[in-house]
């Protein structure tokens, strides 16, 4: 069984001229687990995944896996794989021969290929051309070259980009299970909403810095919760509601009260001898913390 290895930044600066595309990034994504690395476009996910892989120098700062940087791994492929854009395939060949050809290149057997295929559910397909591939197959097999060589830590950029429902669920649960076997797996996505069913632990950034790192249930603070609450008395019920100190909105059906707990509302409400007609616990959704997290940018 493949080891899963921590990642750790440590204070990863990555300076374009002017600009900061990454900006002091200290973070450890743990083994068995799936976090999803966050941040609206241009945030800096890709340069820092990029950094991790050994494809871009960091102005300053480390990136290692394991404590060792990628380019001192003993074995690469066997401990880290990665995809990072969508891989340009040659549309006459088909999948197995890509795989196999990689597989060659660097020393792993041919039923490496056959293996890789059949985790991505392409063996029924492997020996068709790429050029008659759906986009969806083509994210497949994307993944199978990231699985080549059977490695304990997966780092993939917007994997979930593109694909149907049915290709959603797929890789979501061959993504859980494989965080299971205790594999470090390491997801990028603009989207909170595209992988809040599949990720574990957030890492979410905004202009190159790191603004949230936490597990899931972390973004849903309890003062983000809210109650929506009404009665026949709305107006009545309004006042003291502001009376006791809180800020509301009016809604069709009835006051969201800021940052409030059901209980408490209800109590005013009664002591003020307004009968209520609803009275519920808002939870502010985790999309909108994210959104909050990451500003304006988020709505990109
Ligand atoms: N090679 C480069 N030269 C100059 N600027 C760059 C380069 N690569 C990235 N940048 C800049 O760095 C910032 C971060 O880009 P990056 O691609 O890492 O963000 P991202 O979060 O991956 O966004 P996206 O999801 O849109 O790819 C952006 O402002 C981008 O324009």
């Amino acid at each position: 069984m493949p080891t899963g290895l921590p990642i750790h930044f440590e204070h990863v600066t990555k300076a374009f001229g002017a600009v900061r595309a990454v900006d002091d990034l200290s973070v450890t994504i743990e083994p068995g687990r799936v976090t999803g690395f966050l941040g609206p476009n241009g945030a800096g996910k890709t340069t820092t995944l990029r950094m991790l892989l050994g494809l871009v120098r960091p102005t300053s700062g480390v990136a290692t896996i394991g404590g060792t940087s990628y380019r001192d791994l003993a074995s690469p492929l066997t401990t880290v794989g990665a995809s990072l854009e969508a891989t340009s395939f040659h549309p006459g060949r088909t999948a197995r021969n890509h795989l196999l050809i990689a597989a060659q290149a660097s020393g792993l057997p041919a039923t490496a290929a056959d293996e890789a295929l059949a985790r991505v559910g392409l063996q029924d397909y492997g020996r068709r051309r790429v050029g008659g591939y759906s986009l969806g197959m083509r994210q497949r097999l994307g993944l199978a070259f990231a699985l080549l060589g059977d490695p304990g830590v997966l780092v993939l950029d917007e994997p979930i980009n593109g694909l149907d429902p049915e290709g959603i669920k797929w890789i979501r649960q061959l993504l859980r299970a494989m965080a299971s076997e205790g594999r470090t797996i390491l997801i990028s996505s603009h989207l909170l909403s595209e992988v809040q069913q599949t990720v574990d632990e957030v890492v979410i950034i905004a202009h190159g810095k790191l603004v949230h790192t936490g597990d899931l249930a972390s973004l849903d603070a309890s003062d983000t919760m809210s109650v929506q609450v009404n009665a026949a008395d709305r107006a009545g019920l309004a006042a003291a509601v502001a009376a006791a100190g809180y800020t509301y909105s009016e809604m069709r059906a009835g006051l969201v009260v800021d940052a409030a707990d059901a209980a408490t509302i209800g109590r005013i409400a009664f002591d003020a001898g307004i009968p209520l007609t609803n009275l519920t616990q808002k939870r502010v959704g985790l999309e909108e913390s994210f959104l909050a997290l990451v500003g304006e940018e988020g709505s990109l």
